[in-house]
């Protein structure tokens, strides 16, 4: 089932993709090559860890869209953690399309459906929530809308290209946080950073400028140095969320982004997505923070048992109520606490 070279197009034979779950897709597209003369620059001298082997074709670097914001400044920024996305990582820009269209979705798995039938619109340039009880099927939806996970029927379009037909293409704009945190821990911090941006085919001098301005971003500076296998759970959210980054795609695509992670890089994260948002790009995130997503989101979709019960902007859809009061009475209050009664009874 599972194909590494659909994740991230132009591995090389023998580099395992990032993700290692992904159904096969049917448009396979010849591997770039490595390139093999050419010349491998010096690591420079106050780095530590061994240089990386891979060495891929590179490709013109995106003019960014936008300016600097003045906490990009040199003399501006703050020296722990500067909150805004660097310029540096920002990309070509232009909401003109939808970022993401989703029509007809469905996925099953055996006999139980996950996904049915849904439609969903996400504008270019919006900050749209996916929220929903457990198993409702939004990590579903999030990899099929990934390329992670095939869909049963459906299309998705990602920024104008049929990630159907050409998942290669489609991939290209997006950038990904998967629901499981399963990456090439045995890297250092900086190793898997520029692993991703190599493997989005950047030039070395970009990457190893925008794994430096993501760990600074991220708060990671001092951890580059060492294995991701010793970062906490919240340290790993936060390398693989740079590392979603650090191609500059037009649209993100994160699974529970802020789950174990702590309130102060939480909002630092924030600050960083906002200001992403804020220069073009789209995020889609899921939840189970109600709060956080009627501060962040401008767009929300409700999904129970597999289908989006509502969907519109954060307004159009918790009406007079909370959002958190509104995802209750969709998804339905079905706790039956009185079958627990045994639990007060205390055996000793
Ligand atoms: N690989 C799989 N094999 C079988 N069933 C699966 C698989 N992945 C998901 N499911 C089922 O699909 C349904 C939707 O799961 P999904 O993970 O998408 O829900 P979710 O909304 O992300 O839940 P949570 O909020 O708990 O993360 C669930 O019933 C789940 O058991």
């Amino acid at each position: 089932m599972v194909e590494p070279d659909a994740v991230v197009e132009s591995v090389p034979a023998a580099v395992p993709a990032v993700e290692p779950e992904v159904e096969p897709e049917p448009e396979p597209e010849p591997p770039v090559e490595p390139v093999l003369e050419a010349p491998v620059e010096p690591e420079p001298p106050v780095e530590t860890e061994p240089p990386l082997e891979l060495e891929l074709e590179a490709e013109p670097e995106p003019e960014p869209l936008v300016e600097p914001t003045p906490r990009d400044e040199p003399g501006d920024v703050a020296p722990t953690a500067p909150r805004t996305v660097p310029a540096s990582v920002v990309g070509t820009m232009e909401p003109t399309e939808p970022a993401v269209v989703v029509q007809g979705l469905r996925k099953s798995f055996g006999e139980s459906v996950a996904v049915e039938d849904i439609d969903l619109t996400v504008p270019a340039g919006s900050f749209y929530g996916l929220v929903g009880p457990n198993g409702a099927g939004k990590t579903t939806v999030l990899s099929m809308i990934a390329g992670l996970l095939k869909p049963d029927a459906g299309t998705i379009v990602i920024a104008g290209e049929d990630a159907t037909r050409h998942p290669h293409r489609a991939k290209r704009h997006l950038g990904i946080l998967p629901d499981r945190l399963r990456t090439f821990d045995r890297l250092t911090g900086r190793q898997l950073l520029a692993y991703h941006g190599l493997l989005r085919r950047l030039d070395r001098a970009v990457v190893e400028k925008r794994v430096d301005d993501l760990a600074q971003a991220f708060d990671l500076t001092n951890a580059l140095s060492r294995p991701v296998s010793d970062y906490s759970l919240g340290m790993t959210k936060k390398v693989m969320l740079a590392a979603a980054m650090v191609h500059a795609p037009r649209v993100l695509v994160l699974d529970e982004p802020f789950e174990s992670v702590d309130p102060v890089s939480s909002s630092a994260i924030l600050e960083i997505l906002r200001s992403y948002v804020a220069a073009g790009g789209t995020v889609v995130l899921s939840s189970h923070g109600m709060d956080l997503v009627e501060q962040v989101c401008d767009r929300v979709a409700v999904m129970v048992a597999g289908q989006v019960l509502a969907d519109g902007t954060v307004a159009e859809v918790r009406g007079e109520l909370t959002l958190e009061q509104r995802f209750v009475q969709l998804a339905g209050d079905v706790r039956d606490v009185e079958s627990l009664e045994w639990l007060h009874t205390f055996s000793d």
